[in-house]
């Protein structure tokens, strides 16, 4: 099998407009959620990324039709889904595999869900999930490997997560839509995406209320139809562009971004003396920013720090890591929620920058530094995309290996990049 990686030569100016591809988060519990009627659910924007192909050949080997058209279209249709259990090793491949238990227990009332992949970015609990699933009425059997779960029918009830777990809360929504009676849910994640899973089921005729908050009240319904839904542009690839732009000194214009789902990220961005213009739904990223990291008011060193939504994404902290590395200053930077995925730092660190890795949730950064190149693996998307944009800042020639892990979650990076100017290859081993 041939190994890809990307080639790049940093030290080159960016410059052009980009539109970011449609939100990954979302389109992966979206595509599970065709699971929960006969009819067809029309998904438009749905991104071109590993994590889809992944998506849609598990649906697709349940018996689901998928039909994809332009401009990532797609049509699924889960008409002749009969007691087929997912893949088990397209499961391990994602962290969304996990979302197909809320409708496979709704409509069949019976499923074996394998312990999921995704990133390795430190322990990844399902508790929230199954505590929910528990409590609207389901058996859980545990097994090293899998859970089998199992339910005579799923009740509405009151329940109150355990954390406010993006693909806990959707699981616990995809369980209640169907429910006898109605659900409260409260402490729930109310990222974007979660907001566009609850919308996109509103359609389907769903009835959940209290979209945005962290309460929600769904009274179940007797069934769902087809719908069609639109998904929204991916933040966190807005968010890395924008820090690409600002590591790079270039200029770079991001087109249809919703810069309002960017407040957050604008405050800790802003710690660094990233600034944007905003115009009509584009952000404007101007070239030359003077990176400096902002002190607190009494002069302490600030901190970025991640924080369930509408804080700042963690899925973000890696990209603030490798702004820090080229703005004057000191900073903290405080990966909160996950356990593993500040250890790249030391990748970086290889490249030339100044940082301290205090234990595997901090590191303090102080800046800027000159990157060299380097030979670098991807261990997860985002440190992935973090490693690209550091390539691209420093001097010389850098190899990424393990690609596979960035491909999961951007769309083509190379040849959008080139698009930009920027000197970028992959190749293959
Ligand atoms: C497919 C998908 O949508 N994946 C996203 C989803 O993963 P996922 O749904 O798996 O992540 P969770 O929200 O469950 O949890 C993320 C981490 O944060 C911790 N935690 C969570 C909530 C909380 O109130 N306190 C707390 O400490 C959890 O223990 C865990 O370590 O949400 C994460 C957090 O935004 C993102 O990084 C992932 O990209
Ligand atoms: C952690 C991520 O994804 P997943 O939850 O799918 O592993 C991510 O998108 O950064």
């Amino acid at each position: 099998m041939i190994m890809e990686y990307f080639w790049v030569e940093g030290g080159h100016r960016l410059g052009g407009s980009i539109t970011p591809i449609g939100n990954k988060n979302a389109a992966l519990p979206l595509l599970a959620a065709c699971l929960l009627t006969d009819e067809t659910l029309h998904l438009h924007n749905v991104p071109d990324i590993g994590d889809v192909r992944t998506k849609l050949a598990l649906l697709s080997k349940m018996g689901v039709v998928v039909q994809e058209g332009q401009s990532g279209q797609c049509s699924l249709t889960a008409l002749g889904v009969g007691e087929q259990q997912p893949d088990v090793e397209l499961s391990r491949q994602i962290r969304t595999a996990t979302l197909l238990a809320g409708p496979l227990l709704a409509r069949r009332g019976h499923v074996v869900i394998s312990r999921p992949g995704g990133d390795r970015i430190g322990r990844r609990r399902l508790d929230t999930h199954l505590l929910a699933l528990q409590a609207l009425g389901t058996d859980i059997e545990v097994r090293p490997d899998y859970f089998e779960l199992r339910t005579d029918g799923l009740r509405g009830c009151d329940i109150f997560l355990d954390e406010m777990s993006v693909t806990g809360t959707e699981q616990a929504i995809f369980a209640s839509v169907l429910a006898e009676g109605t659900t409260a849910l409260a402490n729930v994640a109310m990222e974007p995406h979660v907001q566009e899973v609850c919308h996109c089921l509103n359609a389907m005729g769903a009835k959940i209320e209290g979209i945005g908050t962290h309460n929600l009240t769904i009274e179940g319904v007797t069934g769902l139809h087809g719908a069609t839904h639109r998904i929204g542009p991916d933040y966190m690839e807005v968010g890395s562009l924008i820090g690409l732009a600002a590591a790079t000194r270039s200029a770079l214009r991001i087109e249809q971004a919703r810069p309002d789902q960017h407040r957050m990220t604008r405050i800790m961005f802003g710690r660094l003396g990233v600034t944007w213009e905003v115009e009509g739904d584009d952000i404007v990223v101007p070239p030359d920013q003077p990176l400096e990291v902002q002190t607190d008011f009494d002069g302490a060193v600030p901190k970025i720090d991640d924080m369930p939504w509408p804080g700042f994404p963690p899925d973000l902290i890696s990209i603030a890591l490798v702004v820090a590395t080229q703005a004057r200053g000191t900073v903290l930077i405080h990966q909160k929620m996950f356990d593993q995925r500040l250890v790249f730092a030391d990748r970086l660190i290889d490249m030339g920058a100044g940082i301290v890795l205090c234990d595997p949730h901090r590191a303090v950064v102080m800046g800027p530094s000159r990157l060299r190149g380097q030979n670098l693996v991807s261990p997860d998307i985002r440190a992935g995309m973090a490693l690209v944009i550091a390539a691209l800042t420093a001097e010389g020639v850098s190899t990424i290996h393990n690609i596979i892990q960035i491909d999961r979650g951007y769309e083509q990076l190379e040849r959008r990049l080139q698009g930009l100017g920027a000197h970028i290859e992959r190749l293959g081993e």
